[in-house]
């Protein structure tokens, strides 16, 4: 009764179950059509029904207006998360699973400078030579064969070369992340699951949860990671120049100015986890589908194509990030697959301390306020047509209608998110995508192979070519003929 009638959420319209009990939101996010991970759609609907401001579930409301995420997600006040997300993807002291904004702050602090847009176009030739690398083995051992286009970016994402010499480019990490996938769910609606399988000895989950075991076998070679760097970073004093203590974010972290308790291996195991994860995942999901759509498509391939062709005649040398990012086409190409990949799709529920207002609605302070990236890029008014890949709307910077107050269209692209807790590895993934698509483009003919627009449809948030492949039985497949 008190959540129906009394609750000062209870005048937001919205279902009456989802306000009265929060296994109206387990329903969609673990059973419905048999897959879970559905209530970013249901939402899409209450919305349609109920207007821009739903409450979603007892505590939490959605927002659907693009004028509103600059104010959620803000720069200036750094707002909570719900500790409930900590252990979503069961690394809870990683960045975006850290609930307290002052704490976040200080994690955050630590890890920037290794991700600023100089020293991403300084790491750029490193990318570039993994690329080539790509390149080399795709001519030499893949040449008019199939070969599933979602295991490429794997390579250029992982900050190791290593992936590259597996077969069909297959790598544990991508096992592992898929094993985060999915018990996401789950340990999002049941937070003690999660809690109950940190505490189990690893052996003890392997047995009841075989598909951890690549989760387990991820977080033991993290945690050797940070080992071996802070054995490297110990044996030399902290004002001590030296190549081998400067090689690696963690490096870098452990000689930070960060208070002794943040430089413990589980925490420094779980941003390893979450770097190396969100990385590739993401990074993954935008490529594939940028690729599929450009050679599915023969104009926009054939325009590509001709600028990559004018400005590096020769296709050994691609050229530099900088220069390529200054390519109009390729780039709204990278645009338009980072917005219908979506990024990370589910809601982001901020906790502001001060109350807010949303049109008549007052929302108290401690509610779980929510928008997402779906509801974002798929704003008809915005994105006509959202669905369709066209990088043409990318191009001679476009405004937003005077609706949304003729702002940049960039504005509303949210793929990485806004404010204090936007991706850490923005300027990262610009790089991976742009180098992938302009090497892999430039360098040979694609043709798809028995696959279809179906096979990169999102069929569940999360981002999804894995669960697409499950779900679907097929694998998006293409020929390459040089
Ligand atoms: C196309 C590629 C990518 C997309 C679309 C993407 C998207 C996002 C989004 C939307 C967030 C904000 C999440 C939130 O509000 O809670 C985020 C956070 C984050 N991303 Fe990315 N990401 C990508 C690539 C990367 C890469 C390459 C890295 C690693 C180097 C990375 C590491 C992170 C981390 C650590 C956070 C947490 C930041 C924080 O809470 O301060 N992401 N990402």
């Amino acid at each position: 009764a008190y959540r129906v009638w009394f609750h000062p959420l209870a005048s937001v319209p919205g279902p009456r179950l989802a306000g009265l009990t929060y296994w109206y939101e387990s329903y969609y996010e673990l059973l419905h059509r048999g897959l879970g991970g559905q209530y970013t759609f249901k939402i899409q609907r209450l919305h349609e029904e109920y207007g821009p401001i739903v409450r979603i579930n007892p505590g939490e409301v959605h927002i659907d207006d693009p004028c509103f995420y600059s104010q959620l997600y803000t720069y200036r006040d750094g707002f909570d998360k719900p500790e409930h997300l900590k252990w979503r993807f069961g690394s809870p002291s990683a960045l975006f699973s850290t609930p307290g904004h002052h704490i976040h702050k200080v994690r955050r602090s630590a890890q920037d400078p290794f991700f600023t847009k100089s020293r991403i176009l300084k790491l750029a030739p490193e990318i570039q030579v993994k690329a080539d690398k790509m390149c080399r083995r795709l001519a030499k051992d893949f040449s008019d064969q199939q070969i599933p286009p979602t295991s490429l970016p794997n390579s250029l994402s992982t900050g190791t070369l290593e992936f590259l010499d597996h077969s069909m480019f297959e790598s544990p990490f991508v096992k592992a992340i898929r094993g985060f996938k999915d018990i996401a769910h789950p340990c999002t609606q049941f937070p003690w699951l999660a809690r109950i399988f940190a505490s189990l000895p690893s052996w003890v989950v392997r047995i009841i949860q075989p598909s951890m075991s690549c989760v387990m076998d991820f977080q033991d070679e993290m945690r050797l990671l940070v080992r071996t760097a802070q054995a490297e970073v110990n044996q030399h004093a902290p004002d001590e120049k030296d190549i081998k203590t400067d090689r690696t974010i963690f490096h870098g972290i452990l000689r930070s100015d960060l208070p002794k308790e943040e430089l413990e291996v589980e925490i420094l195991k779980d941003h390893a986890v979450s770097l190396i994860g969100a990385g590739i995942a993401s990074a993954q999901w935008t490529l594939t589908v940028a690729f599929y759509h450009i050679i599915s498509n023969k104009e926009i391939a054939c325009r590509l194509k001709d600028e990559l062709e004018t400005s590096m005649p020769d296709e050994d040398n691609i050229m530099s990030l900088e220069k390529l990012m200054q390519l109009p086409y390729l780039m709204s190409c990278v645009e338009e697959g980072l917005r219908l990949a979506c990024g990370q799709m589910t809601r982001s529920p901020r906790i502001p301390k001060k109350p807010m207002q949303y049109g008549k609605h007052f929302l108290p302070p401690d509610t779980l306020i929510s928008m997402d990236t779906w509801h974002m890029h798929h704003n008809s008014a915005l994105f006509p047509d959202s669905f369709a890949f066209v990088p043409e709307r990318w191009l001679d910077q476009p405004l937003s209608p005077a609706m949304y107050q003729s702002r940049p269209l960039r504005y509303y692209m949210v793929s990485f998110g806004k404010g204090t807790r936007h991706c850490i590895g923005m300027n990262l993934a610009y790089a991976e995508i742009t180098i992938g698509l302009a090497s892999l483009i430039r360098r040979f003919e694609w043709e798809l192979w028995e696959t279809s627009h179906a096979d990169v449809e999102v069929v569940r948030d999360l981002i999804a070519p894995e669960v697409v492949k499950t779900s679907k039985g097929v694998r998006m497949l293409v020929r390459l003929g040089k």
